[in-house]
């Protein structure tokens, strides 16, 4: 790999995807009522089954373009669609999730009920709700604390049990906005990997992770979405071509160095 072509430029921002067209960002602005340009422009196709991550200096629009995917903002110009759906209606039919750095768990309520709250919310038989708790608490190693409370558990452990409440819907697409960024250097890498294994279960789920760490981004993506200061916009999608499943033989790797010294340069620019 090298530096000249690892890069794509603009105007050839096709995704690799393994599988059909999921977002479709086209001149996408947005301007907030106070005048903030947070977004110019932004050309982009997401296929389904890719796990992107978006890189790009503080305030340059990445949650900004997350809120309009998830329809919690509306663009100020161009056009965003999901499924062919607009945000809105993908959100409506759980086609979307989020996960924030801070876990949003309701402290008062174990962890199996912080799990199934978007389920009852959405009228989900209580058998049902149980059931896909019993699931999603598996895939994230924490059945034996369905009983706790959110204090009893480590920031590792309250992160996956919101993690657990994402998936617990089924998504298409989990958003996740600087989810491990609190956390120490080894929950990280560990959580970075039980993520990569749940993704890979599920071939159609497509996951878009913000993150200020480089080692991280090359670590999970199979693509890298590099966006510039404020105004953001997209300047590079970087095709993270490296097979899965990823281990510590990748983060020690001659390639994995070698990616992140061109992500490093490229941001730099
Ligand atoms: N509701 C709002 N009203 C006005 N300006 C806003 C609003 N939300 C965000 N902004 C501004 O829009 C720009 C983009 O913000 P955004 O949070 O999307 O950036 P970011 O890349 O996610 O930043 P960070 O990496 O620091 O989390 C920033 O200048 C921010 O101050």
């Amino acid at each position: 790999m090298s530096s000249q072509h690892a890069f794509a430029s603009e105007t050839q921002r096709e995704t690799t995807g393994k599988g059909r067209q999921l977002v479709a960002m086209k001149e996408l602005d947005k301007v907030y009522g106070n005048g903030t340009v947070a977004l110019s422009d932004v050309n982009m196709t997401i296929n389904e089954g890719e796990f992107i991550c978006f890189l790009g200096p503080s305030g340059c629009g990445k949650s900004t373009i997350f809120k309009l995917i998830a329809g919690l903002e509306e663009r100020t110009r161009g056009d965003i669609e999901i499924l062919g759906m607009s945000p809105k209606e993908a959100r409506k039919q759980s086609d979307i999730a989020f996960v924030f750095q801070d876990h949003t768990l309701l402290p008062w309520c174990s962890v199996i009920d912080n799990v199934m709250l978007p389920l009852k919310l959405r009228g989900v038989p209580k058998q049902e709700r149980l059931q896909e708790a019993e699931r999603v608490l598996a895939l994230v190693g924490l059945s034996d604390h369905r009983k706790s409370l959110p204090r009893h558990l480590s920031g590792g452990m309250k992160m996956r049990v919101s993690i657990a409440r994402a998936l617990a819907s089924r998504p298409k697409l989990l958003l996740m906005d600087e989810p491990f960024g609190a956390l120490d250097e080894i929950t990280r890498q560990s959580l970075q990997d039980e993520l990569l294994k749940i993704w890979q279960q599920d071939p159609s789920m497509t996951v878009l992770f913000v993150t200020h760490n480089t080692f991280e981004a090359v670590y999970l993506s199979t693509q890298i979405v590099a966006m510039t200061a404020r105004p953001g916009r997209v300047s590079a999608v970087l095709n993270v071509d490296e097979p899965f499943p990823r281990d510590d033989s990748f983060r020690t790797s001659a390639a994995f160095s070698q990616w992140v010294r061109t992500v490093s340069e490229h941001m730099q620019h």
